[in-house]
């Protein structure tokens, strides 16, 4: 089950029932007014071009030292030519002023080539740099449910691989579509103008070059996304197997893990050998192809010659142009290539952005300012599919500073219900309301700015403690964290580390206890003040000392707030003012403790016949 209050990483990737993508009722009507997706070659190419052209100033430069670099690139052979003509054939005078304009002509080649691909790689870092912002931002504005369906590594490939594809691939691309598509247009015009002859004798291998590369394009174009792709299933999966690593060493599977990777790898190296290796093709086709034309030109310009129709000049300026002509087809064919990868890259890219944000539907919502903690579920349904329902018309209330205990069998929906308190998913039926008003008139950042959370297995980032701690309150005093640390029984053990306050946490809060990291966690929650608290106890066994302290901290940290607890232990279950029994998602008891032993329903036999941890967390049939 992945449950993203209980467990921020997990490493179990249950099978899930593929309507969950359709989420509740509410999202399923929203998901048909959704912006049209990346899903063609030219929208994505056209929203790459909207990112270039926010650099217009630049790209205008880049777009006339391309054309400069065209011309100059043309200039080359027809001087050449021309020399030949003028000083070998004619035996004209002036030959050192002739080379001096060609070593010019090529310096200024070089330059304009130079300064454009340095422009174009600071328009290409500009452009990755806003995607990967706009990317991580567009991470964390996703509600929960699109995390649930799919990998962290899959979606990190997105921020890393994809975007990294696209900008290598911009850099190149855009000059040597440009400049190729110049060169081919500018070589055509002064060959038609020398001899309209050669020209078409030239153009007679075009069509074999389209009908090659059109062949190949559309295999790689293929095996390129397939690529991409891959790579993505691959970094999930390495991620996936890193975090589970305890799991992973505990079950013995390493040698199964390391076959599942063999697969996906193997995957990755088939689509990468046929999507290189066919691309690959591309250069030798076409170096095949000019030198078939370099032998007609060569050929039939003689004769030309010979017959006195042509000067030897324009055979030199059109075996060179020939070779020119070719080139940028050749360019054009590969960018193209690089081109698909970058668009596959891209489009995965903006997959995820054109995902509708968590806040979506908030233009009406107002924040939530004052809570006194009134809370009101009120005829409740839910269901995470269109399957069964989780929750079935469950109503109660809690009134400001009362804890209420959820009691029921694994999987009768308690997580369920605080998830939807905290609106990580919506009802799909019934309402919340918050002090009487409906928790869906509220943002969701302001509705959960009341809140803290203090479950089973808190997470803790790579940082000191302090910074820890301050995560529940960004702008506390390190006065105020001590105090906080005082209250939730942290401050002796923190002091006792290394570093005390200063000490190191490690990514997944290794080097310290279980129970020390619940301490932490209660620190953070009574750091924040909230007015609303939820609480999954821990159904792990903890020392007795540290029990102990957890406990009274707890107490400290419920006094005065609506608390809701996910109930594991007896004494907890007892001093709550109201318990609530969920079984199979339905509300069957509500009531003091007292209350409901009288009532002699399914809690009572609970107390009265194995009242202990495992059955309150389990084993009900
Ligand atoms: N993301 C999800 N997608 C689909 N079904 C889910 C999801 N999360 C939970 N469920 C299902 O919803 C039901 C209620 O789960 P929930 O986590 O609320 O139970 P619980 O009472 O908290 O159980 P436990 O005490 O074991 O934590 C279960 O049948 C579970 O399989």
């Amino acid at each position: 089950m992945l449950n993203p209050l209980k467990q921020p990483f997990q490493y179990e990737r249950p099978e899930r029932p593929a309507e969950e993508s359709s989420g509740t009722g509410e999202k399923a009507s929203a998901s048909k007014k959704k912006k049209p997706r990346a899903k063609n070659a030219s929208l994505t190419l056209k929203r790459m071009a909207d990112y270039l052209l926010h650099y217009k100033g630049r790209l205008s430069a880049v777009v006339a030292m391309v054309v400069l670099s065209s011309a100059f690139s043309l200039l080359g052979p027809y001087l050449a030519g021309r020399a030949v003509d003028r000083f070998l054939i004619e035996r004209d005078s002036g030959f050192i002023a002739f080379l001096l304009l060609m070593a010019i002509a090529y310096a200024l080649h070089s330059l304009t080539m130079w300064l454009q691909s340095i422009w174009m790689i600071t328009i290409s870092q500009q452009t990755v740099y806003r995607m990967r912002v706009q990317l991580f931002n567009q991470l964390h504005r996703l509600p929960i449910p699109y995390f649930a369906k799919r990998q962290q590594g899959e979606l990190m490939s997105r921020v890393t691989n994809d975007i990294e594809n696209v900008s290598s691939s911009l850099n190149s691309s855009v000059i040597q579509l440009l400049s190729s598509v110049l060169l081919l247009v500018g070589t055509v015009s002064v060959m038609l103008s020398l001899s309209p002859l050669l020209t078409l004798l030239t153009f007679l291998i075009v069509p074999l070059m389209v009908y090659g590369m059109k062949w190949i394009t559309n295999q790689t174009g293929k095996l390129f996304k397939a690529q991409q792709r891959n790579l993505g299933d691959l970094n999930g999966y390495i991620e996936e197997t890193l975090s589970g690593q305890r799991i992973v060493k505990a079950f013995s599977q390493e040698q199964n893990v390391i076959a599942s990777f063999r697969l996906r790898n193997e995957r990755i190296r088939v689509s990468g050998f046929w999507a290189q290796s066919i691309s690959g093709f591309i250069p030798k086709l076409m170096n095949a192809l000019n030198n078939l034309s370099f032998a007609i030109v060569a050929g039939v310009g003689a004769i030309l010659a010979l017959q006195g129709e042509i000067s030897v000049g324009v055979i030199i300026i059109f075996a060179e142009y020939a070779r020119q002509f070719t080139r940028p087809l050749n360019d054009l064919a590969n960018q193209w290539n690089t081109l698909l990868s970058a668009i596959a890259g891209a489009e995965r890219v903006f997959d995820v952005l054109d995902e509708e944000a968590e806040c979506k539907d908030e233009a009406e919502a107002s924040e939530l300012k004052e809570v006194k903690g009134a809370i009101d579920f009120d005829n409740v349904s839910f269901s995470y599919g269109e399957g069964a329902q989780t929750l079935r018309s469950v109503s109660f209330q809690a009134s400001p500073g009362e804890t209420v205990a959820l009691v029921g069998p694994t999987g009768a929906g308690k997580t369920t219900l605080i998830q939807l308190l905290c609106r990580f998913y919506d009802a799909s039926g019934g309402r919340i309301a918050i002090d009487g008003n409906d928790t869906r008139g509220f943002t969701r950042e302001s509705l959960r700015s009341h809140m803290a959370f203090v479950l089973q297995d808190p997470f803790l980032f790579e940082g000191t403690v302090r910074d820890n701690i301050r995560y529940g309150r960004l702008d506390a005093t390190d006065e105020e964290i001590e105090r906080a640390a005082s209250l939730a029984n942290a401050h002796s053990f923190i002091t006792r580390l290394r570093g005390g306050y200063d000490a190191q946490l490690k990514l997944d809060g290794s080097g310290i206890s279980q129970g020390q990291k619940q301490l932490l966690a209660i620190a953070r929650a009574i750091l924040a003040d909230p007015s609303i608290l939820v609480l999954d106890e821990a159904t792990s066994s903890i020392d007795t000392v540290t029990e102990i302290k957890i406990q009274e901290a707890l107490q400290r940290l419920m006094k005065g707030r609506t608390s809701f607890v996910i109930a594991h232990r007896l004494n907890t279950i007892q001093q709550a003012d109201k318990i609530v029994v969920l079984q199979d998602g339905a509300l069957t008891e509500i009531g003091s403790h007292e209350e409901l032993l009288e009532k002699k329903g399914f809690y009572s036999k609970l107390f009265n016949g194995q009242l202990d941890s495992s059955v309150l967390s389990g084993a009900h049939s």
